[in-house]
């Protein structure tokens, strides 16, 4: 079921890579492949080294680690939002070198503009994905995937009328709005109540399901992330090792065992979600720093 990252880091260093900006064969990688990524602040000290991991088109995948490994900066990495030191990444065989709108984010604050509604936040990102598009099918997208996450009822209120799990929703239907070909979600849930938190999960996993959206999500929660992912990325923090600093990294990679058509209610019914759950949580408590 787990295998060690390192391992993985040893195979991929010796496929070759092309140069920078370079395209690729899109035969020889995954959809989202990322290889050999390091990013250092302070150059004797990177906070993560050798990051390798591929994403298959449809996979859902979750990573976990303890604060300041690194996740939100491998997930703007991927969104193009910041340079790893080393490394590359690459999605559907082309070097990500840049924000693009083929990837939606979704971070932890729901980043909407207040003084425009729900409609027109919306409707905002759809215009900047398809400029050439008629008002009319802008608003047939936009209530289509209001409608999604069921905020019908809200498309034309400001995010200052709306609860916290609402604009989230939002935040949500803005990303699958422009149908990303990667969704990027840093910790979306994660100022959320657990009852709220627990219905947008259902939603999202529901969304994914039907719409085959590949997803790369920042989770701290394993609950969340045995309900949703296929796959399990769990990344060490750096630390000192016998007076030696060591880079975090991608210490383990769990393949997701669990029936796919799996909810949360049943979830801890499922041969197999104790011994996964307990896997998880004894890294973070034991191993989650490097050695
Ligand atoms: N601009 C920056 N300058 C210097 N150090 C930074 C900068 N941005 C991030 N860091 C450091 O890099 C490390 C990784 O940060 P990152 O936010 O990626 O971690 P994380 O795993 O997402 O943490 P959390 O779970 O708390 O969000 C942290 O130690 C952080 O302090």
């Amino acid at each position: 079921m787990w295998s060690d990252g390192r391992q993985q880091g040893v195979a991929a260093a010796t496929r070759a890579t092309p140069a920078k900006g370079q395209a690729m064969s899109a035969h020889s990688r995954a959809f989202l492949q990322v290889e050999r990524l390091a990013k250092a602040y302070q150059a004797d000290k990177p906070v993560f080294a050798n990051v390798d991991f591929g994403i298959d088109r449809g996979e859902f995948v979750c990573i976990i680690g303890h604060s300041g490994c690194g996740k939100t900066t491998i997930l703007n990495v991927l969104a193009g939002l910041d340079t790893a030191s080393a490394g590359h990444a690459f999605m559907d065989g082309r070097e990500i070198a840049g924000p693009s709108l083929e990837r939606g984010v979704v971070f932890q604050g729901h980043a909407l503009m207040p003084w425009l509604t729900v409609r027109q936040n919306i409707a905002f990102a759809v215009k900047s994905r398809w400029p050439d598009w008629k008002k009319p099918e802008v608003e047939a997208q936009v209530e289509k995937y209001v409608a999604m996450v069921g905020l019908s009822p809200a498309i034309d209120k400001k995010p200052s009328q709306l609860s916290g799990g609402m604009k989230q929703r939002v935040g949500i239907a803005r990303a699958f709005a422009i149908q990303p070909k990667m969704l990027l979600l840093d910790e979306p849930f994660g100022a959320l109540d657990a009852l709220t938190r627990g219905t947008i999960q259902d939603e999202l996993m529901g969304i994914v399901r039907e719409t085959q959206q590949t997803v790369f999500m920042i989770t701290h929660d394993v609950d969340e992330a045995i309900l949703l992912a296929d796959r399990i990325l769990l990344m060490s923090n750096g630390a000192e090792v016998d007076g030696a600093y060591r880079p975090g990294g991608l210490a383990e990679v769990v393949d997701n065992p669990l029936l796919r058509e799996r909810t949360r209610t049943q979830l801890h019914h499922l041969d197999g979600y104790y011994a996964l759950r307990n896997h998880i949580v004894d890294f973070l408590v034991s191993r989650a720093t490097a050695h």
